[in-house]
């Protein structure tokens, strides 16, 4: 055997690590180490039974993937998915109807659940064409309002400098919440939407006349990914039959069937340190495992807690523990009925923050940063007893309410699902009642529910990230040469593309050809 590598996290970007690093390296050894049983981290499938009606397939965690992704198009491909995918066609309410729940507190004239327009006619009769039309517009001819020496700023920041601050409040906050269930406020744009800022630099602090001049490519890499681009051609976002587990699933089996690679579970990682040309990983257990060289795809405060003493209080490495995160409440809801009896057909909704800031204890009211109607995306996941899937005719309506993010979050309630006969929970009677007063509309008693609780899940990337990262990179490098590779959430992009995509690149690193 050459090489040995340990892949530190066996969450998404630590499997796809793994993954490529044993396709690529077949005469390498990868040992995989992972603190907790299971392997997949943020991503759980779990399908429930619905007793006389069929079953349901509950996500915990990311629910859909958007086919812009090639190294996930590619990964279906080279485990040989293709068959389980379900995709959303670009067509369906689930990809065109996108809603806004406007609180009263931002004025009767635009308040309750809002389509955002998505053609003239939606743009003629929608209440939000008052903030999002002056917005554009004004956005077009606006001077450049950048001060000179600014590198980064929040998102809330720079969408008031350009479009202004009611579309900022309203539209960037509630974007803010459906993908870091953070305060735009805290997210950095550069980081967050890297185009839009690139766009305005182009564009002499205008993205939209940025958006006419040509942009600069990044380089084109190569992706083995068959006939998936072909299968996503009319797709706005997919799954799988047995939801975003599969893919984790697959990746673990094809692992597990290889000689070159190990996978230790329930193993913490308690120091990580440089030992002669190699390095060497002490775990809780006491034992130590030598390597030639170490992916760590650890959340960056685990990452942090184990590095050298000597090395956690200087400048880069401090970096690591820069980022707060978020912790979400994933609540699932099956009602009894057909989706056209509980929600307008259409993505779900996501909720600005309160124009009154948000509240710094916990209250009645649950912090509700949005709901997806599951229904409408991807029903082919559920069995359903009658085989009846459509909006009209389906036998039960899957939802899911997230709870959290910048909202303190209450103590979990005793019972975490309506398994068993123990009454409706105080915490979850609250989420209902809000979801009727979203929904305008009375809600029948649900079939089942579950909550999921997501500790720390989501990093909120905070401005100057980017040249945080970019000097923790030079002192990695300085400290360790090419034997310890950083990438996952904490460092590179959020989404599961972007932590699939980090994992093949830590493949290709530096050092390992
Ligand atoms: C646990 C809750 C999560 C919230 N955001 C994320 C999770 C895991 C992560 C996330 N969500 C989205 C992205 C953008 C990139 C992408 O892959 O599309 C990221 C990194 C977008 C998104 N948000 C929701 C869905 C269904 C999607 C993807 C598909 C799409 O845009 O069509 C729903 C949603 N997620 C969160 C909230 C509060 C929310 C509400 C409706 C938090």
């Amino acid at each position: 055997m050459g090489r040995h590598i340990a892949v530190l996290g066996g969450g998404l970007t630590g499997l796809s690590a793994a993954f490529h690093l044993s396709r690529r390296l077949p005469a390498s050894r990868v040992t995989l180490i992972e603190r907790q049983k299971e392997l997949g981290g943020w991503v759980r499938s779990t399908r429930v039974e619905l007793p006389g009606k069929g079953t349901v397939l509950l996500e915990g965690g990311p629910r859909t993937l958007r086919p812009n992704a090639q190294s996930v198009l590619e990964l279906i491909h080279l485990l040989g998915l293709e068959s389980q995918v379900i995709t959303v066609p670009k067509t369906s309410p689930a990809a065109k109807a996108r809603f806004l729940y406007i609180p009263e507190a931002y004025g009767a004239s635009i308040a309750g659940l809002q389509r955002i327009p998505s053609d003239v006619w939606g743009l003629l009769r929608s209440p939000l064409t008052r903030i999002l039309v002056p917005a554009v517009l004004q956005e077009a001819v606006k001077f450049n309002n950048k001060p000179s020496a600014l590198r980064d700023e929040s998102v809330d920041s720079f969408l008031r400098r350009r479009l202004g601050g009611d579309f900022a409040q309203i539209f960037g906050s509630a974007l803010i919440h459906g993908i870091y269930a953070s305060d735009s406020r805290q997210i950095g744009i550069r980081s967050a939407f890297p185009t839009m800022w690139d766009a305005a630099e182009r564009g002499w602090g205008s993205m939209i006349r940025g958006s006419f001049l040509p942009s600069k490519k990044g380089l084109q890499q190569d992706y083995d990914a068959g006939d998936v681009a072909q299968l996503m051609s009319q797709a706005s976002v997919f799954s799988f039959q047995g939801g975003l587990q599969s893919l984790t699933d697959a990746m673990e089996h094809y692992l597990a069937k290889q000689s070159n690679v190990e996978i230790l579970r329930n193993s913490a990682v308690s120091e990580v340190a440089p030992n002669g040309p190699g390095m060497e990983i002490t775990l809780s257990s006491g034992s130590s495992i030598r390597t030639s060289s170490v992916v760590s795809a650890l959340p960056t405060p685990h990452l942090h807690a184990v590095l050298p003493t000597s090395l956690r209080t200087t400048k880069p490495f401090s970096s690591l523990l820069a980022n707060p995160t978020s912790s979400v409440h994933v609540v699932n809801i099956v009602f009894p009925g057909p989706p056209s009896t509980i929600h307008p057909a259409g993505f779900g909704y996501l909720i600005p923050r309160p124009p009154q800031g948000y509240p710094s204890s916990v209250n009645e009211e649950p912090g509700i940063l949005g709901t997806v109607f599951d229904a409408c995306s991807v029903p082919q996941q559920d069995t359903n007893a009658t085989g009846k899937h459509d909006y009209d005719d389906a036998q039960f309506t899957k939802l899911t309410v997230m709870v959290g993010g910048p909202y303190p979050l209450p103590p979990l309630p005793p019972h975490l699902s309506s398994d068993g006969s123990a009454p409706l929970p105080k915490y979850m009677q609250n989420i209902l009642s809000q979801l009727s007063k979203h929904l305008s509309r009375p809600l029948p008693t649900p079939l089942y529910w579950r909550i999921k609780p997501n500790h720390d899940c989501i990093p909120t990337v905070l401005p100057g990230h980017q040249e945080r990262m970019a000097e923790l990179r030079g002192a990695l490098s300085k400290e360790f040469g090419d034997r310890l590779q950083v990438v996952g959430a904490g460092v590179g992009g959020v989404s599961v593309g972007d932590c699939v995509e980090a994992g093949r690149r830590a493949a290709l690193g530096p050092g390992l050809d």
